[in-house]
């Protein structure tokens, strides 16, 4: 009976570990920041429900518990455990829970970093079978019994017998719980008067970290163990008394002590005949495989089901027996080490897995557990027996759930996880050999519209042809990883020790994968092309961040696409100080804005005659240590980020409240006032309401304000844009288009565009006079708006060769330092009447 429960307690714990390793991997790859998306759950979750037996259905469940996803319908509901962070490794156990009537379910549940849980519901029939394969006689059961007391397995499932048992079962797991042994023997009366000896023992559930204890036990009538032990004594004592009687004759009497002997060892043997049949059974039940290990003849048996397992039978001794030799290599250094730890008295068990050779030439995945049985007198080692369990269903899940976890589903190349282990390795094998590496972010420079116009298969086997095209120019020892959507990574490795060489090699493969990517590829039946982006990073020997690698790696990346793009750019330190200056910046510029350090200057727009018709207004900035920075320095940098549309805002709430300052007094009421808008803020949803928003608090006319766009806002969504004008003119809103001439100006959209002005930009203006391509640009532009029923202001007018010349040309408006620089308003009568002129 001791060896039942052992065997009960084997399989069982099995069958736990099992469970705990799927929930492991399962609650990994579902965590919050994983990339595993609905479709990769669920093809994980069905892939671990069929790879771990006895596991009924697979379960992830959100904060509150709520079913998110499950591989089978529910089948009856057991509240979630609370799971705190501090439990993120507890495998939680519930208690039994009623499905149908009589059916009774367990499952085990494990937290998911992030929120959530994912449980495994466990498959009754499955674990009534374990527990039964162990009952060798009629009158046996068995029952597991966790720590609080409660039942939650009992075989046979019979209620009155469980009740009979009720009481002497709860005082015999309380006294073997009291009694703190892993194993004890209680001998008690039952409730029907029946007399029962029960064998408990304490699981020992190694490495599950179980929210509770389990006790197995397993109950016999003690009548029917007295009745074999009678027939048992009855052999003995007869043999003994055969010998005594025969003791003292010489010869005759030590050969006849040999047979009663014999008769003796026959007679035990054939007692336990029958209960080695019903142990055969159970381990034939629990799928283990026994063998033993004779040490003094170093001679290795199996039983019939651990030959089996590789494809032998017992009688194939010489194979068997070879067993070192058919291990695989890897496994075998691991191996030696958990035997010699076992040998050496180091461990209590040894317990191993390893892959084997299988007769048919496939690896087999075993699970080794063995103990020294038989020791010399003076300790030493001389027999060890075991199980053995063939686990390769339950590593071939692992493998599967690895994949999922660590590979990306469309290309199958490394993800970002297993792209970070790498890194990680990679930056601590450089500095302990002093040899470089090196990271290359590569993005696809069109891809988001070949996707958009191919549709999204086409872009996916893009993607795919790029995965493939990208691993044959690396190496095999090379990291080729997606980090999603068009972006991959390259890691090198091993790029020697010298700076330069390292530098030339990773310019090499930048090189070959610049070539590689951008020649065509046939996408259903037609020659695509796409180009990459190319950012490089040197690591060495000294200390570097996996983040700073990556983002220097993209930065770069971006500065290759800024040089043009199909093109790769290693990152520069000037990169990483200008990128601390631009953030420092943007800080500054949130305070100035809370500070009140920022105003606005006005520059006057004149006509023919040089009187002031409106102004443009231009924001300043005043630092606390820098003094005056210009627009030109910090508007790009709060157009990176969403500052810009709060420094959108207060410009155009302060220029309106200049407007409605002016509407007060009659000489200034007529000026108009343009408000340059940056394309973030035009693009923002809310803009419309943002400008009326402003109109309507500050009370400024909506006609004498003007919008200034630029050409390059107008290059994408044009319906938008047009959408977005044409409700702001329909409150009386003008709009300029800023900088003409340096864009993009297509004459169909410029048709469609509800503008009222073209700004020449100041570079024409200032080149008109040498060169003759600028004034032919200023002429066609003038023309051009007259066509259009348009006006049009000069820009950067300095001097008055420069407005004579405009003015012949057809322009009625102008604007530059020669009517006037931008500055703060000190009174209302400094814009009012004719600029002066300053030649
Ligand atoms: N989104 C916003 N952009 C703004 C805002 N305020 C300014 N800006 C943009 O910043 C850029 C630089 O502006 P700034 O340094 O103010 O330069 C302007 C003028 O000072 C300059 N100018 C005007 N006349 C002359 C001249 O005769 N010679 C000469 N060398 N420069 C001159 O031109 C700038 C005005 O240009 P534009 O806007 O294109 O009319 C600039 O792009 C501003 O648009 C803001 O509030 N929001």
């Amino acid at each position: 009976m001791r060896l039942q429960t052992l065997i009960i307690d084997e399989n069982l714990t099995h069958q736990l570990e099992g469970v705990r390793s799927a929930l492991n991997s399962a609650r990994h790859t579902l965590a919050a920041d994983s990339a595993c998306d609905d479709g990769c759950r669920r093809i994980l979750l069905q892939s671990l429900e069929r790879a771990v037996p006895g596991v009924r259905a697979l379960e992830v469940v959100d904060r509150a518990g709520a079913p998110v996803l499950t591989t089978a319908p529910p089948a009856g509901s057991y509240p979630a455990p609370p799971l705190t962070a501090s439990d993120a490794d507890t495998l939680y156990m519930s208690l039994p829970y009623e499905i149908t009537p009589g059916v009774f379910n367990l499952k085990l549940t494990m937290a998911v970093p992030g929120g959530g849980a994912v449980s495994a519901v466990l498959n009754p029939a499955y674990l009534d079978a374990v527990m039964r394969s162990a009952l060798y006689a009629p009158d046996m059961n068995s029952a597991i019994t966790e720590n609080g007391g409660r039942r939650m397995l009992y075989v046979p499932a019979d209620p009155v017998a469980m009740r009979r048992e009720a009481a002497i079962a709860d005082t015999f797991v309380r006294r073997h719980l009291g009694s703190r042994l892993a194993e004890s023997v209680l001998a008690g009366t039952t409730g029907a008067g029946e007399q029962r000896l029960v064998v408990q023992r304490s699981m020992r559930l190694a490495g599950l970290r179980l929210d509770r204890s389990l006790v197995v036990s397993l109950g016999r009538s003690q009548a029917v163990i007295d009745a074999g032990w009678h027939r048992l004594a009855w052999t003995c004592g007869l043999a003994w008394l055969l010998f005594a009687a025969t003791a003292g004759v010489s010869m005759a009497v030590l050969q006849r002590r040999r047979r009663v002997h014999e008769d003796a060892a026959r007679a035990w043997a054939d007692a336990q005949s029958a209960s080695a049949q019903k142990v055969e059974a159970a381990l034939d039940g629990a799928s283990l495989g026994l063998w033993e290990w004779d040490m003094r003849a170093d001679f290795r048996s199996v039983d019939v089901r651990g030959a089996e397992m590789l494809g032998y039978t017992s009688d194939d001794k010489a194979a068997l027996n070879d067993w070192r030799r058919q291990i695989h290599p890897e496994d075998l250094p691991g191996l030696d080490i958990a035997l010699a730890e076992h040998l050496a008295g180091n461990s209590q068990r040894y317990d191993i897995e390893y892959r084997i050779r299988h007769r048919g030439g496939h690896w087999v995945w075993l699970q080794s557990r063995g103990t020294i049985v038989e020791r010399a007198a003076d300790g030493a080692p001389l027999r060890m027996l075991g199980t053995r369990m063939d686990i390769s269903q339950r590593k071939e899940a692992e493998a599967r759930i690895t994949h999922l976890a660590f590979y990306d589903g469309l290309t199958q190349l490394p993800n970002r996880r297993l792209l970070m282990d790498r890194l990680h390795h990679a930056i601590a094998k450089s500095a302990r050999t002093a040899n470089h590496g090196a990271v290359l972010f590569i993005d696809l420079d069109n891809f988001k519209s070949l996707n958009d116009t191919m549709g999204h298969d086409m872009g996916d086997y893009l993607l795919q042809m790029v995965a493939q095209r990208l691993q044959q120019v690396t190496r095999s020892s090379d990291t080729v990883a997606r980090l999603g959507g068009d972006e991959f990574v390259i890691l090198l490795e091993d790029l020697g020790d010298d700076e330069g060489a390292a530098t030339a090699g990773a310019a090499a493969v930048a090189s070959k994968v610049l070539e590689a990517l951008s020649s065509a590829y046939v996408l259903d039946g037609h020659d695509v092309r796409t180009t990459p982006s190319i950012g490089v990073v040197l690591f060495g020997a000294g200390p570097h961040a996996i983040g700073d690698l990556l983002r220097h790696a993209d930065m770069a990346m971006y500065e290759a696409k800024a040089d043009g793009r199909a093109t790769w750019r290693f990152f520069d330190p000037r990169m990483q100080q200008a990128l601390d200056a631009s953030a420092a910046l943007e800080a500054d510029l949130r305070l100035a804005l809370i500070r009140q350090q920022l105003y606005l200057s006005y520059q006057p727009v004149v006509d023919r005659s040089a009187r002031v018709t409106g102004v443009e207004a231009l924001l300043r900035w005043t630092h606390p240590q820098r003094g005056e920075i210009g627009p030109a320095e910090f508007i790009p940098q709060a157009e990176k980020s969403e500052l810009i549309l709060e420094l959108g805002e207060w410009v155009l709430e302060a220029a309106c409240l200049q407007l409605v300052h002016w509407a007060a007094s009659a000489p200034t009421a007529h000026l108009t006032m343009a408000v340059n808008v940056s394309a973030r803020q035009f693009r923002q949803p809310g803009f419309i309401d943002q400008v009326l928003m402003v109109l309507q608090r500050t009370g400024a006319d909506p006609r004498l304000l003007k919008l200034e766009l630029t050409e390059s806002m107008l290059l994408t969504d044009m319906d938008d844009v047009i959408g977005k004008m044409a409700a702001l003119r329909a409150h009386g809103v003008g709009f300029a288009l800023d900088d003409f001439g340096t864009g993009y100006s297509s004459l169909r959209y410029l048709k469609l565009l509800p503008i009222d002005q073209l700004k020449i930009d100041r570079s024409f203006v200032q080149d008109m006079l040498h060169s003759r391509h600028a004034a032919s640009i200023v002429r066609a532009i003038v023309n051009l708006a007259y066509s259009l029923d348009l006006a049009v202001v000069a820009e950067g007018v300095e001097t008055r060769e420069q407005w004579t010349a405009l003015e012949a040309i057809g322009c009625t408006a102008f604007q530059g330092y020669l009517f006037g620089r931008p500055a703060p308003i000190l009174d209302a009568d400094s814009m009012v009447g004719y600029a002066s002129v300053h030649a």
